[in-house]
């Protein structure tokens, strides 16, 4: 359970929601606006706390844990790909690509990289800089990024939002691969019914639940079932809003990371 403010104005953003993700597939969570996608992905992920309930990543239960015990699990054990791809300015793509590495003051297990960068298509890219690189390149950086340290579970929050549709299905494929090949486990949040058709698994939220699930997805279940979820169409000004402050949520997250090392 998670509860926003208080008293009249008090949202239950999640609401008895309960799923188990399973190791080595690839989920996508769909639901209305508002329905608590990012919310969950955050408690998820121990990027957020919850008010009730439990959050277990194999036996650690995320619900028991501090600030900083929650920022060395992301860090160690956690993988995350954004919207905006969230890469260093400043850093080479390979650079950028150990960081997560780096800032754990972990070796990097070089024949795992060269085997990401390979099948991303990246290695002719490496010593470049973000600004010299296409979106969709930048979003495949950011992915061999999230799975360079081989974590646990990758979050990925609308990863194709800012690609083209070429770029975007080509980053699909690969997350679709990532966990059939190298068994990496992917929780993906998308409105986008043709995405969430690249998944193992659709859940559908609602009111804060998971009311439905697809295995299998193709695109015509999912727009049959999202028809029967989004009764009231989103206002367009409070998805912006919320989108938003999603983003704040992640960056401070990702800053927190930063400030760690510090
Ligand atoms: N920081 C916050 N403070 C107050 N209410 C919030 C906050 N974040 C989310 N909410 C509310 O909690 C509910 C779930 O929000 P959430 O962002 O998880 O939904 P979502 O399914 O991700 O939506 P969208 O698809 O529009 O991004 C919504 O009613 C939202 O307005």
């Amino acid at each position: 359970m998670k509860i926003y403010g208080r008293g009249d104005t008090a949202v239950r953003a999640l609401d008895g929601a309960t799923l188990s993700i399973p190791a080595g597939q690839f989920t996508a969570v769909m639901g209305p606006s508002g329905s608590g996608k990012s919310t969950l992905m955050h408690a998820l992920a121990g990027l957020d706390t919850i008010d009730g309930g439990q959050v277990l990543l194999g036996d650690t239960d995320l619900s028991r844990l501090g600030e900083r015990q929650r920022t060395l699990l992301r860090r160690e054990r956690v993988g995350f790909v954004f919207q905006s791809f969230n890469l260093v300015p400043t850093l080479t793509a390979a650079e950028n690509i150990a960081l997560p590495l780096t800032l754990a003051g972990r070796r990097p297990d070089q024949e795992w990289i060269d085997e990401l960068v390979a099948i991303l298509g990246l290695a002719d890219r490496l010593r470049h800089r973000p600004t010299e690189l296409s979106g969709g390149q930048q979003q495949r950086v950011a992915v061999a990024r999230a799975l360079a340290a081989r974590p646990e579970i990758v979050f990925a929050d609308e990863p194709t939002g800012n690609l083209d549709s070429r770029a975007g299905e080509a980053l699909l494929s690969f997350l679709r691969r990532a966990a059939r090949e190298l068994g990496q486990t992917i929780v993906m949040v998308t409105h986008d019914p043709s995405a969430a058709a690249y998944a193992d698994r659709v859940v559908f939220l609602a009111d804060g639940r998971v009311v439905d699930e697809l295995s299998a997805p193709a695109v015509p279940a999912i727009l049959s079932r999202m028809a029967s979820l989004d009764t009231s169409a989103p206002a367009y000004a409070t998805k912006t809003a919320t989108k938003t402050a999603t983003k704040t949520a992640i960056d401070s997250a990702l800053d927190s990371v930063m400030d760690e090392e510090k």
